[in-house]
Protein backbone atom coordinates (compact mmCIF):
# COMPACT_ATOMS: atom_id res chain seq x y z
CA UNK A 1 0.00 0.00 0.00
CA UNK A 2 2.91 2.31 1.01
CA UNK A 3 4.54 1.40 -1.81
CA UNK A 4 0.90 1.95 -3.70
CA UNK A 5 1.40 5.45 -2.80
CA UNK A 6 4.83 6.27 -3.38
CA UNK A 7 4.39 5.00 -7.32
CA UNK A 8 1.18 6.90 -7.90
CA UNK A 9 3.16 10.87 -5.92
CA UNK A 10 5.20 10.32 -9.31
CA UNK A 11 2.79 12.53 -11.03
CA UNK A 12 3.23 15.43 -8.51
CA UNK A 13 6.96 15.46 -8.75
CA UNK A 14 9.66 16.47 -11.39
CA UNK A 15 11.59 14.19 -13.09
CA UNK A 16 14.23 16.04 -11.61
CA UNK A 17 13.10 14.82 -7.73
CA UNK A 18 12.17 11.98 -8.57
CA UNK A 19 15.68 11.21 -9.86
CA UNK A 20 16.65 12.84 -6.36
CA UNK A 21 18.90 15.24 -8.59
CA UNK A 22 19.37 18.54 -6.94
CA UNK A 23 21.84 21.57 -7.37
CA UNK A 24 24.59 20.01 -5.76
CA UNK A 25 24.66 17.42 -7.64
CA UNK A 26 24.29 19.19 -10.98
CA UNK A 27 27.50 20.74 -10.20
CA UNK A 28 28.99 17.83 -9.30
CA UNK A 29 28.53 16.12 -12.39
CA UNK A 30 29.40 19.22 -14.27
CA UNK A 31 33.04 19.35 -12.48
CA UNK A 32 33.23 15.65 -13.26
CA UNK A 33 33.29 16.04 -16.92
CA UNK A 34 35.59 19.34 -16.22
CA UNK A 35 32.52 21.42 -17.81
CA UNK A 36 33.55 25.37 -15.92
CA UNK A 37 31.69 28.48 -16.45
CA UNK A 38 34.17 29.70 -18.70
CA UNK A 39 32.79 26.83 -21.20
CA UNK A 40 29.08 28.11 -21.01
CA UNK A 41 30.65 31.53 -21.57
CA UNK A 42 32.34 30.04 -24.59
CA UNK A 43 29.14 28.26 -25.70
CA UNK A 44 27.01 30.94 -25.02
CA UNK A 45 29.03 33.19 -27.77
CA UNK A 46 28.23 30.92 -30.76
CA UNK A 47 24.76 31.44 -30.18
CA UNK A 48 24.46 33.92 -33.41
CA UNK A 49 26.54 31.43 -35.14
CA UNK A 50 24.41 28.29 -34.38
CA UNK A 51 20.92 30.46 -35.06
CA UNK A 52 22.04 31.37 -38.12
CA UNK A 53 22.94 27.85 -39.48
CA UNK A 54 20.43 25.93 -37.92
CA UNK A 55 18.41 25.38 -40.69
CA UNK A 56 21.36 23.73 -42.27
CA UNK A 57 21.73 21.34 -39.53
CA UNK A 58 18.46 20.69 -38.94
CA UNK A 59 18.88 19.16 -42.28
CA UNK A 60 21.57 17.70 -41.97
CA UNK A 61 20.05 16.31 -39.12
CA UNK A 62 17.16 15.09 -40.75
CA UNK A 63 18.76 13.33 -43.48
CA UNK A 64 20.86 11.26 -41.44
CA UNK A 65 17.28 10.09 -39.20
CA UNK A 66 15.43 9.30 -42.24
CA UNK A 67 18.75 7.35 -43.56
CA UNK A 68 18.44 4.63 -40.31
CA UNK A 69 15.58 2.07 -40.94
CA UNK A 70 15.15 1.71 -37.00
CA UNK A 71 14.63 5.82 -36.80
CA UNK A 72 12.57 5.93 -39.74
CA UNK A 73 10.46 2.98 -38.10
CA UNK A 74 10.23 4.58 -34.65
CA UNK A 75 9.31 7.96 -36.20
CA UNK A 76 6.34 6.35 -38.37
CA UNK A 77 4.36 9.89 -39.86
CA UNK A 78 5.33 13.41 -41.09
CA UNK A 79 3.85 15.07 -37.98
CA UNK A 80 5.80 13.13 -35.82
CA UNK A 81 8.77 13.86 -37.54
CA UNK A 82 8.04 17.67 -37.77
CA UNK A 83 7.52 17.59 -33.49
CA UNK A 84 10.67 16.28 -33.56
CA UNK A 85 12.85 18.59 -35.69
CA UNK A 86 11.13 21.30 -33.47
CA UNK A 87 12.25 19.63 -30.49
CA UNK A 88 15.99 19.23 -31.82
CA UNK A 89 15.86 22.80 -32.93
CA UNK A 90 15.16 23.50 -29.44
CA UNK A 91 17.41 21.19 -28.05
CA UNK A 92 20.43 22.67 -30.28
CA UNK A 93 20.05 26.37 -29.05
CA UNK A 94 19.66 25.58 -25.65
CA UNK A 95 23.34 23.75 -26.25
CA UNK A 96 24.09 27.39 -26.96
CA UNK A 97 21.79 29.03 -24.33
CA UNK A 98 24.76 29.59 -21.81
CA UNK A 99 22.61 28.22 -19.09
CA UNK A 100 22.87 24.54 -17.91
CA UNK A 101 21.29 25.18 -14.31
CA UNK A 102 18.02 22.92 -12.91
CA UNK A 103 15.66 23.94 -15.81
CA UNK A 104 18.34 22.75 -17.89
CA UNK A 105 18.50 19.52 -16.68
CA UNK A 106 14.86 18.75 -16.18
CA UNK A 107 14.37 19.27 -20.01
CA UNK A 108 17.42 16.94 -20.60
CA UNK A 109 15.43 14.17 -18.35
CA UNK A 110 12.07 14.48 -20.07
CA UNK A 111 14.06 14.51 -23.46
CA UNK A 112 15.22 10.80 -22.34
CA UNK A 113 12.07 9.69 -20.78
CA UNK A 114 10.20 10.40 -24.14
CA UNK A 115 12.69 8.68 -26.26
CA UNK A 116 12.59 6.11 -23.61
CA UNK A 117 8.62 5.83 -24.00
CA UNK A 118 8.52 6.09 -27.64
CA UNK A 119 10.83 2.86 -27.28
CA UNK A 120 14.16 4.71 -28.46
CA UNK A 121 16.88 2.16 -27.60
CA UNK A 122 20.12 3.59 -26.27
CA UNK A 123 22.19 2.53 -28.92
CA UNK A 124 19.83 4.54 -31.71
CA UNK A 125 19.80 8.08 -29.17
CA UNK A 126 23.42 7.72 -28.82
CA UNK A 127 24.05 7.05 -32.64
CA UNK A 128 21.83 9.92 -33.20
CA UNK A 129 23.39 12.35 -30.54
CA UNK A 130 27.03 11.33 -32.06
CA UNK A 131 26.08 12.33 -35.57
CA UNK A 132 24.49 15.52 -33.76
CA UNK A 133 27.87 16.25 -32.30
CA UNK A 134 29.58 15.54 -35.94
CA UNK A 135 27.81 17.91 -37.59
CA UNK A 136 28.06 20.83 -35.07
CA UNK A 137 31.73 20.38 -35.16
CA UNK A 138 31.82 20.62 -38.79
CA UNK A 139 29.50 23.88 -38.58
CA UNK A 140 32.55 24.87 -36.59
CA UNK A 141 35.17 24.00 -38.44
CA UNK A 142 33.45 25.68 -41.50
CA UNK A 143 32.58 29.28 -39.47
CA UNK A 144 35.00 29.51 -37.09
CA UNK A 145 38.01 32.06 -37.61
CA UNK A 146 40.44 30.20 -35.84
CA UNK A 147 42.03 26.29 -34.97
CA UNK A 148 42.11 27.76 -31.30
CA UNK A 149 38.81 29.21 -31.41
CA UNK A 150 37.17 25.84 -32.76
CA UNK A 151 39.17 23.22 -30.14
CA UNK A 152 37.87 25.98 -27.04
CA UNK A 153 34.35 25.47 -28.47
CA UNK A 154 34.86 22.01 -29.68
CA UNK A 155 36.46 20.79 -26.21
CA UNK A 156 33.36 22.86 -24.37
CA UNK A 157 30.56 21.49 -26.57
CA UNK A 158 31.87 17.72 -25.85
CA UNK A 159 31.95 18.58 -21.95
CA UNK A 160 28.16 19.62 -22.11
CA UNK A 161 27.20 16.98 -24.92
CA UNK A 162 28.53 14.25 -22.35
CA UNK A 163 27.22 15.71 -19.16
CA UNK A 164 23.58 15.62 -21.56
CA UNK A 165 24.05 11.94 -22.61
CA UNK A 166 24.56 10.67 -18.68
CA UNK A 167 21.45 12.73 -17.77
CA UNK A 168 19.42 10.86 -20.95
CA UNK A 169 21.59 7.41 -19.87
CA UNK A 170 20.18 8.01 -16.18
CA UNK A 171 16.46 8.03 -17.50
CA UNK A 172 16.68 4.81 -18.94
CA UNK A 173 18.24 3.42 -16.03
CA UNK A 174 15.25 4.96 -13.72
CA UNK A 175 12.67 4.42 -15.83
CA UNK A 176 13.81 0.50 -15.86
CA UNK A 177 14.19 0.74 -12.42
CA UNK A 178 10.28 2.31 -11.84
CA UNK A 179 9.31 -1.30 -14.44
CA UNK A 180 11.01 -3.66 -11.84
CA UNK A 181 9.42 -2.06 -8.74
CA UNK A 182 5.80 -1.50 -10.56
CA UNK A 183 6.22 -5.38 -11.69
CA UNK A 184 7.50 -6.15 -8.06
CA UNK A 185 4.35 -4.51 -6.42
CA UNK A 186 2.48 -6.29 -8.96
CA UNK A 187 3.83 -9.81 -8.01
CA UNK A 188 3.66 -8.75 -4.22
CA UNK A 189 -0.16 -7.77 -4.40
CA UNK A 190 -0.93 -10.82 -6.58
CA UNK A 191 0.93 -13.20 -4.25
CA UNK A 192 -0.93 -11.71 -1.20
CA UNK A 193 -4.49 -12.19 -2.79
CA UNK A 194 -3.32 -15.78 -3.62
CA UNK A 195 -2.76 -16.10 0.10
CA UNK A 196 -5.73 -14.75 1.45
CA UNK A 197 -7.50 -17.77 -1.01
CA UNK A 198 -5.58 -20.16 0.29
CA UNK A 199 -6.32 -19.11 3.59
CA UNK A 200 -9.95 -18.95 2.76
CA UNK A 201 -10.28 -21.90 0.80
CA UNK A 202 -8.21 -23.88 3.97
CA UNK A 203 -10.74 -22.49 6.14
CA UNK A 204 -13.63 -23.55 4.38
CA UNK A 205 -11.75 -26.90 4.06
CA UNK A 206 -11.31 -27.31 7.61
CA UNK A 207 -14.83 -25.89 8.17
CA UNK A 208 -15.72 -28.84 5.89
CA UNK A 209 -13.88 -31.94 7.52
CA UNK A 210 -15.14 -30.54 11.00
CA UNK A 211 -18.83 -30.87 10.26
CA UNK A 212 -21.09 -33.55 8.76
CA UNK A 213 -22.34 -32.66 5.03
CA UNK A 214 -25.53 -33.87 5.61
CA UNK A 215 -26.61 -32.39 8.83
CA UNK A 216 -24.04 -29.92 9.35
CA UNK A 217 -23.32 -31.37 12.95
CA UNK A 218 -20.04 -31.93 14.03
CA UNK A 219 -18.11 -34.73 12.13
CA UNK A 220 -17.45 -38.22 14.18
CA UNK A 221 -13.74 -37.40 13.54
CA UNK A 222 -13.21 -34.77 15.54
CA UNK A 223 -15.34 -36.72 18.13
CA UNK A 224 -11.91 -37.82 20.32
CA UNK A 225 -9.78 -34.70 19.88
CA UNK A 226 -12.55 -32.55 21.10
CA UNK A 227 -13.30 -35.12 23.97
CA UNK A 228 -10.17 -35.67 25.01
CA UNK A 229 -10.04 -31.07 25.20
CA UNK A 230 -13.31 -31.21 27.15
CA UNK A 231 -12.61 -33.79 29.42
CA UNK A 232 -8.74 -31.67 30.23
CA UNK A 233 -11.09 -28.93 30.51
CA UNK A 234 -13.41 -30.51 33.23
CA UNK A 235 -10.29 -32.11 35.24
CA UNK A 236 -8.70 -28.29 35.69
CA UNK A 237 -11.83 -26.99 36.67
CA UNK A 238 -13.10 -30.21 38.76
CA UNK A 239 -16.35 -30.44 36.84
CA UNK A 240 -18.30 -33.56 35.45
CA UNK A 241 -18.99 -34.08 32.02
CA UNK A 242 -21.95 -36.17 30.12
CA UNK A 243 -21.68 -37.81 27.27
CA UNK A 244 -24.82 -39.34 25.26
CA UNK A 245 -25.66 -41.52 22.47
CA UNK A 246 -28.52 -41.77 20.35
CA UNK A 247 -29.66 -43.88 17.80
CA UNK A 248 -32.98 -43.51 15.69
CA UNK A 249 -35.54 -46.46 15.91
CA UNK A 250 -36.44 -48.50 13.14
CA UNK A 251 -34.77 -46.04 10.58
CA UNK A 252 -34.69 -48.63 7.94
CA UNK A 253 -38.26 -48.94 7.00
CA UNK A 254 -38.42 -45.01 6.68
CA UNK A 255 -35.97 -45.65 3.69
CA UNK A 256 -37.43 -48.61 2.51
CA UNK A 257 -40.71 -46.82 2.37
CA UNK A 258 -40.63 -43.29 1.93
CA UNK A 259 -37.06 -43.68 -0.21
CA UNK A 260 -33.53 -42.00 1.11
CA UNK A 261 -34.05 -38.25 0.60
CA UNK A 262 -37.32 -38.69 2.70
CA UNK A 263 -34.25 -40.68 4.87
CA UNK A 264 -31.93 -37.87 4.22
CA UNK A 265 -34.40 -35.11 5.65
CA UNK A 266 -35.42 -36.62 8.70
CA UNK A 267 -31.98 -37.04 9.57
CA UNK A 268 -31.39 -33.17 8.84
CA UNK A 269 -34.49 -32.61 10.86
CA UNK A 270 -33.21 -34.94 13.58
CA UNK A 271 -29.90 -33.31 13.78
CA UNK A 272 -31.52 -29.83 14.40
CA UNK A 273 -34.09 -30.61 16.82
CA UNK A 274 -31.09 -32.17 18.76
CA UNK A 275 -29.19 -28.77 18.28
CA UNK A 276 -32.24 -26.55 19.32
CA UNK A 277 -32.33 -28.58 22.29
CA UNK A 278 -28.77 -28.18 23.63
CA UNK A 279 -26.81 -25.55 25.00
CA UNK A 280 -24.02 -23.37 23.38
CA UNK A 281 -21.70 -24.76 24.80
CA UNK A 282 -22.69 -28.69 24.40
CA UNK A 283 -21.27 -30.11 21.06
CA UNK A 284 -23.62 -32.33 19.13
CA UNK A 285 -22.18 -35.20 16.35
CA UNK A 286 -23.38 -36.84 13.91
CA UNK A 287 -21.54 -40.40 14.85
CA UNK A 288 -22.65 -42.05 11.32
CA UNK A 289 -25.90 -43.27 9.50
CA UNK A 290 -29.01 -42.33 12.36
CA UNK A 291 -26.48 -42.40 15.00
CA UNK A 292 -26.17 -38.94 17.20
CA UNK A 293 -24.19 -37.87 20.18
CA UNK A 294 -23.86 -35.32 22.10
CA UNK A 295 -21.03 -33.95 24.62
CA UNK A 296 -22.20 -31.75 27.80
CA UNK A 297 -19.07 -29.97 29.71
CA UNK A 298 -20.26 -29.19 33.33
CA UNK A 299 -23.28 -31.97 33.38
CA UNK A 300 -23.79 -35.09 34.98
CA UNK A 301 -26.12 -38.08 33.73
CA UNK A 302 -28.87 -37.45 36.06
CA UNK A 303 -28.94 -33.26 34.82
CA UNK A 304 -28.62 -34.31 31.58
CA UNK A 305 -31.52 -37.04 31.88
CA UNK A 306 -33.67 -34.80 33.41
CA UNK A 307 -32.72 -31.46 30.80
CA UNK A 308 -31.69 -32.23 27.34
CA UNK A 309 -33.15 -36.18 26.88
CA UNK A 310 -36.51 -34.91 28.33
CA UNK A 311 -36.32 -31.82 26.20
CA UNK A 312 -35.26 -34.15 23.30
CA UNK A 313 -38.44 -36.01 23.72
CA UNK A 314 -40.99 -33.38 24.03
CA UNK A 315 -39.84 -31.69 20.76
CA UNK A 316 -40.06 -35.36 19.09
CA UNK A 317 -43.26 -36.05 20.16
CA UNK A 318 -44.33 -32.87 18.62
CA UNK A 319 -42.84 -33.05 15.33
CA UNK A 320 -43.47 -37.05 14.80
CA UNK A 321 -46.20 -39.01 15.49
CA UNK A 322 -43.92 -42.32 15.99
CA UNK A 323 -40.58 -41.52 15.54
CA UNK A 324 -38.20 -42.30 18.84
CA UNK A 325 -34.79 -42.02 19.89
CA UNK A 326 -33.24 -44.50 22.07
CA UNK A 327 -30.59 -42.67 24.02
CA UNK A 328 -27.78 -44.34 26.37
CA UNK A 329 -25.85 -41.84 29.03
CA UNK A 330 -23.13 -42.29 31.06
CA UNK A 331 -21.13 -39.73 32.62
CA UNK A 332 -17.62 -38.94 34.13
CA UNK A 333 -16.53 -36.47 37.78
CA UNK A 334 -14.39 -35.81 40.14
CA UNK A 335 -11.55 -37.41 41.30
CA UNK A 336 -11.48 -40.05 38.43
CA UNK A 337 -12.17 -39.86 35.17
CA UNK A 338 -12.66 -41.90 32.52
CA UNK A 339 -11.36 -42.03 29.45
CA UNK A 340 -13.06 -40.85 26.23
CA UNK A 341 -13.11 -44.59 24.85
CA UNK A 342 -14.70 -45.63 28.42
CA UNK A 343 -17.29 -42.93 28.25
CA UNK A 344 -18.31 -43.64 24.47
CA UNK A 345 -18.51 -47.52 25.43
CA UNK A 346 -20.63 -47.17 28.36
CA UNK A 347 -22.90 -44.96 26.86
CA UNK A 348 -23.45 -46.67 23.71
CA UNK A 349 -23.95 -49.93 25.76
CA UNK A 350 -26.67 -48.25 27.90
CA UNK A 351 -28.35 -46.84 24.54
CA UNK A 352 -28.56 -50.60 23.36
CA UNK A 353 -29.93 -51.64 26.95
CA UNK A 354 -32.66 -49.01 26.51
CA UNK A 355 -33.23 -49.78 21.96
CA UNK A 356 -34.27 -53.66 23.59
CA UNK A 357 -36.27 -52.30 25.87
CA UNK A 358 -37.90 -49.73 23.52
CA UNK A 359 -38.15 -53.16 20.95
CA UNK A 360 -39.74 -55.15 23.95
CA UNK A 361 -42.48 -52.46 25.08
CA UNK A 362 -43.27 -51.98 21.11
CA UNK A 363 -43.71 -55.59 20.46
CA UNK A 364 -45.50 -55.71 23.35
CA UNK A 365 -47.57 -53.18 22.57
CA UNK A 366 -47.98 -53.99 18.72
CA UNK A 367 -47.86 -57.23 18.49
CA UNK A 368 -48.89 -58.14 15.32
CA UNK A 369 -48.49 -54.85 13.06
CA UNK A 370 -45.21 -53.80 11.38
CA UNK A 371 -43.43 -50.99 12.22
CA UNK A 372 -44.74 -48.62 9.57
CA UNK A 373 -43.17 -45.27 8.44
CA UNK A 374 -43.18 -42.25 11.13
CA UNK A 375 -45.39 -39.05 10.10
CA UNK A 376 -44.61 -35.64 10.11
CA UNK A 377 -47.16 -33.94 12.50
CA UNK A 378 -47.09 -30.76 10.24
CA UNK A 379 -46.92 -32.70 6.86
N1 LIG B 1 -31.32 -41.67 4.16
C1 LIG B 1 -30.19 -42.04 4.73
N2 LIG B 1 -30.06 -43.23 5.28
C2 LIG B 1 -28.90 -43.58 5.87
C3 LIG B 1 -27.80 -42.71 5.90
N3 LIG B 1 -26.79 -43.35 6.56
C4 LIG B 1 -27.24 -44.56 6.91
N4 LIG B 1 -28.52 -44.71 6.52
C5 LIG B 1 -29.40 -45.86 6.67
O1 LIG B 1 -29.82 -45.92 8.04
C6 LIG B 1 -30.27 -47.21 8.29
C7 LIG B 1 -29.86 -47.61 9.65
O2 LIG B 1 -30.35 -48.90 9.81
P1 LIG B 1 -30.24 -49.72 11.11
O3 LIG B 1 -28.83 -49.59 11.66
O4 LIG B 1 -30.72 -51.10 10.83
O5 LIG B 1 -31.18 -48.96 12.11
P2 LIG B 1 -32.71 -49.00 12.34
O6 LIG B 1 -33.46 -49.36 11.10
O7 LIG B 1 -33.02 -47.67 12.92
O8 LIG B 1 -32.81 -50.14 13.38
P3 LIG B 1 -32.68 -50.01 14.94
O9 LIG B 1 -31.63 -49.03 15.18
O10 LIG B 1 -32.32 -51.37 15.38
O11 LIG B 1 -33.99 -49.54 15.39
C8 LIG B 1 -29.70 -48.09 7.17
O12 LIG B 1 -30.75 -48.48 6.32
C9 LIG B 1 -28.75 -47.18 6.41
O13 LIG B 1 -28.73 -47.45 5.03
C10 LIG B 1 -27.95 -41.45 5.27
O14 LIG B 1 -27.03 -40.62 5.24
N5 LIG B 1 -29.14 -41.14 4.72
Amino acid sequence: MVQQLKTSNKTTQTLLEQMGLNEYEIEQRKQLFGFEPSDAVILRGCIDLIEAELEGLLTKFHDFQTGVPEIVQLIGDSDTMARLSSAQSRYILQLFSGDYGISYVNDILRIGMVHKRIGVEPKLYFSAMLELKNILFEVMRETLKSEEEYDRVTRALEKLLMFDNTLVFDTYIHSLVSEVQIARIRAEEYARELELKVMERTKQLEEQSRTDPLTGLLNVRHLQSIMNQVLKAAQRRNEAVCFIYMDIDNFKPINDELGHLAGDKVLKDVASLIQSCCREEDRCFRYGGDEFCILLPNCDAKQAEKVVCERIRVALEKEWESLEISMGLADTRPPAYSSTDELIRKADAAMYANKKRHKAAKAKKDDDSSDEPPVEKSA
